[in-house]
């Protein structure tokens, strides 16, 4: 088991950003941003190449395979030969992330829920080829961000999306056919079953283009039609309305809400 020293974090919006603070705040060198102490910890850099004295490589980029797997082909080039490559994927496959580089071994996912500085659980993902050292390694490191691990198989969407994000989507499906206002599928789950938000809440919070790539992996890689995305879900990300981090999903926030109150009064 290797002791982590320095951190490269890749991608810098709600999940990557969080995820810096808890290395900087570890005491692990990062290259990305935040404050006080931990500021000394971090360092900001546009250039993959800075990334290449980095003991692990953590990627947080946009939800796609195709991006993912390009980014691991370029860093299997760039990290020096020891390192480990770490995906914050959501659902997507760590044995097809790890195909794309000659180091399949010492690839493995590493899931921080959102907030990552919040939250405590940390899944980690074996893929086909993921070796104890680095399963030993990344838990070593997730524990020392003062997280609780749990462990999953490389299947579509692991344990928590393929649980949650059918319930999020079902969510979609009781809205889309009029069963209630949003607001009271909110406070019926909020209050019903003791959750900290509503379903459609939480889909803004995450992000609904997040939540449509997990339910179209979920779709694909388990072949059953229970998982097809409901098409209220798919026209709210057609229309970029992707939750908070737009200011518009199935809310407004912010900007958009004043903006959303002025139009209705002209
Ligand atoms: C999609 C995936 O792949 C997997 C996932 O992540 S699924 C999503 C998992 N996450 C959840 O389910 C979140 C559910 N929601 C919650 O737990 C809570 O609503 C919440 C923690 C987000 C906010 O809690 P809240 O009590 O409503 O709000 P608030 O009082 O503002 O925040 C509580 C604390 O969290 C902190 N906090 C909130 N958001 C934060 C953030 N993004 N970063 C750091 N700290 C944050 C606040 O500063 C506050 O700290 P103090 O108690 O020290 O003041
Ligand atoms: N949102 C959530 O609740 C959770 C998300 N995740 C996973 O974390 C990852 C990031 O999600 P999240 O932080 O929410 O997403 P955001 O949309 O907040 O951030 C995505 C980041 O990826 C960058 N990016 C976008 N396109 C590309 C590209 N083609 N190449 C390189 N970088 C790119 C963006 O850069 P720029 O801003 O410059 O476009 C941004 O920094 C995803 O894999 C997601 O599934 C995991 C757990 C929870």
């Amino acid at each position: 088991m290797a002791d982590v020293k320095s951190v490269g974090v890749i991608g810098g919006g709600q999940m990557g950003s969080g995820i810096a603070q808890l290395a900087a705040v570890a005491g692990i060198s990062v290259w990305l941003e935040v404050a006080t102490n931990a500021l000394k910890n971090l360092k900001c850099t546009s250039n993959l190449e800075d990334l290449q004295s980095a003991d692990v490589i953590i990627e947080a980029i946009v939800e796609s395979e195709d991006v993912k797997k390009k980014l691991f082909s370029e860093l299997d080039r760039i990290a020096k030969p020891s390192a480990i490559l770490a995906s914050n994927t959501s659902s997507i496959s760590i044995t097809r992330i790890a195909s794309a580089t000659s180091r399949p071994c010492q690839v493995i996912g590493m899931h921080f829920m959102n907030p990552p500085p919040i939250m405590k659980l940390v899944e980690i993902v074996r893929g086909a080829d993921t070796s104890n050292e680095t399963f030993m390694t990344v838990k070593t490191m997730a524990e020392r961000f003062g997280k609780i691990i749990v462990c999953s198989q490389d299947y579509p969407g692991f344990i928590v999306n393929r649980i949650l994000i059918p319930m999020i989507n079902e969510a979609f499906f009781t809205l889309y056919t009029g069963v209630a206002t949003r607001e009271d599928i909110d406070t019926g789950m909020k209050l019903g079953t003791n959750q900290p938000m509503g379903p459609l809440e939480l889909a803004d919070f995450i992000g609904l283009d997040v939540c449509l790539s997990i339910m179209k992996v979920l779709h694909v890689g388990l072949g059953d039609s229970k998982y097809r995305p409901c098409p209220l879900l798919v026209q709210y990300v057609d229309a970029g309305r992707l939750g908070r981090k737009r200011g518009i999903g199935v809310y407004t926030y912010g900007k958009q809400q004043e903006l959303i109150k002025s139009s209705s009064r002209l």
